[in-house]
């Protein structure tokens, strides 16, 4: 687990984060119409590799499950099942005294930075706080000088240190969030949703930021998005998210360019097409996605399947890995069923 290299382009690049069979359960108030025991299955079995200085987004439709993934690997909700291996150790059974060093390793960005900073701290306070957990500076005068650097690498000015969150614009709030998860010098950001509450606009301005960081300071990103446009620019690599599983993962461009799961070609259906000459045929998906409580049997997609067959209502499709970082989890390729397809 973990510590594997893989050259690219004559760099080699270890992997930093390696996620297996990751389950997280939420228990169900024994009132609810499942009744006592019943449980929803947020995150039912995802595994997948991050290669350091890498983006990584995950996709897919509200409900999916990717806030729970992306909380869960921080550890902030609490793992049923499966290992988080983050550089070589495995997290997954971490208490709260041995998660404390982690929880500077691995930081996150939310959707909505102004309900994620404090309304009554100054900007200065806000990103002094870790800097003052964790020690990082020897006395006020580095403090300062440590603020007043991270909001310049994120674009802002040292005058803003003394404002407070509300006298910002929200992509400014998104900047000061940023400045924040920086202040401990992380190795892994997970960025859930930066920037969907942002104008498009600013959302290219705040993209744009986080891609510098990641060059400069050797960030890796979980890129957590609705938007597949969004996840296109800034990934290297993408894993498709459906009820609580990948149905698809890889290689970004791989995937753009062919993409092979049913529910990834829906999603990607949607995307609109820079080039005015070239037509996509737009693939409606019927229904909203099912209960995470009581999943459909089979491959959990089939009930909004377009090209659903018998074997798709009982039987879970295995792992088909068309070529070298780029796999699917459908019978339509499912070559040991004899439907292979591609
Ligand atoms: N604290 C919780 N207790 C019980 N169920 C929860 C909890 N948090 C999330 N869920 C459920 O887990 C499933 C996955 O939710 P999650 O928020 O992770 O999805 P998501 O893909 O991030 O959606 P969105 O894009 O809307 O944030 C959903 O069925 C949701 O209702």
């Amino acid at each position: 687990m973990g510590g594997k290299n893989v050259t690219l382009q004559n760099e080699v690049k270890k992997d930093i984060l390696t996620v297996e069979n990751l389950k997280i359960y939420y228990p169900l108030a024994s009132e609810s119409f499942f009744g006592k025991g019943g449980v929803v299955k947020a995150v039912d079995g995802v595994s997948f590799t991050i290669r350091e200085n890498e983006v990584f987004g995950i996709v897919g439709e509200s409900g999916c499950g990717k806030s729970t993934l992306g909380r869960g690997l921080c550890r902030l909700d609490p793992i049923t099942e499966g290992h988080v291996v983050l550089d070589s150790q495995d997290i997954s059974n971490f208490d709260r005294k041995r998660m404390r060093p982690i929880r500077k390793t691995i930081q996150m960005i939310f959707q909505d930075p102004y309900a994620s900073l404090n309304p009554r701290m100054s900007v200065f306070d806000i990103i002094a706080e870790p800097i003052r957990i964790y020690n990082l500076a020897k006395d006020d005068k580095e403090l300062e000088q440590r603020v007043i650097d991270l909001l310049r690498r994120v674009g802002l000015d040292s005058y803003h240190a003394n404002r407070y969150p509300h006298e910002f614009s929200g992509g400014q709030r998104q900047r000061i969030g940023i400045a924040r998860a920086l202040a401990v010098e992380p190795k892994l950001i997970i960025a859930d949703e930066p920037v969907s509450a942002l104008d498009v606009s600013i959302q290219a301005q705040v993209l744009n930021l986080l891609n510098e960081l990641k060059k400069d300071l050797n960030l890796t990103y979980i890129f957590i998005a609705h938007d597949l446009s969004v996840v296109e620019y800034i990934s290297d690599r993408i894993g498709v998210m459906y009820l609580g599983t990948f149905v698809e993962a890889g290689d970004k461009n791989k995937i753009y360019k062919n993409p092979l799961h049913p529910y990834t070609q829906a999603l990607l259906s949607a995307v609109p097409i820079a080039d005015p000459t070239l037509k996509r045929k737009r693939i409606i998906l019927e229904g909203s996605i099912p209960s995470a409580t009581n999943p459909p049997s089979g491959c959990k997609f089939h009930t909004r399947c377009p090209k659903c067959m018998s074997i798709c209502e009982t039987v879970v499709p295995e792992r088909y890995e068309p070529s070298p970082d780029h796999y699917v989890y459908c019978h339509l390729y499912d070559d040991k069923m004899g439907y292979k397809n591609d």
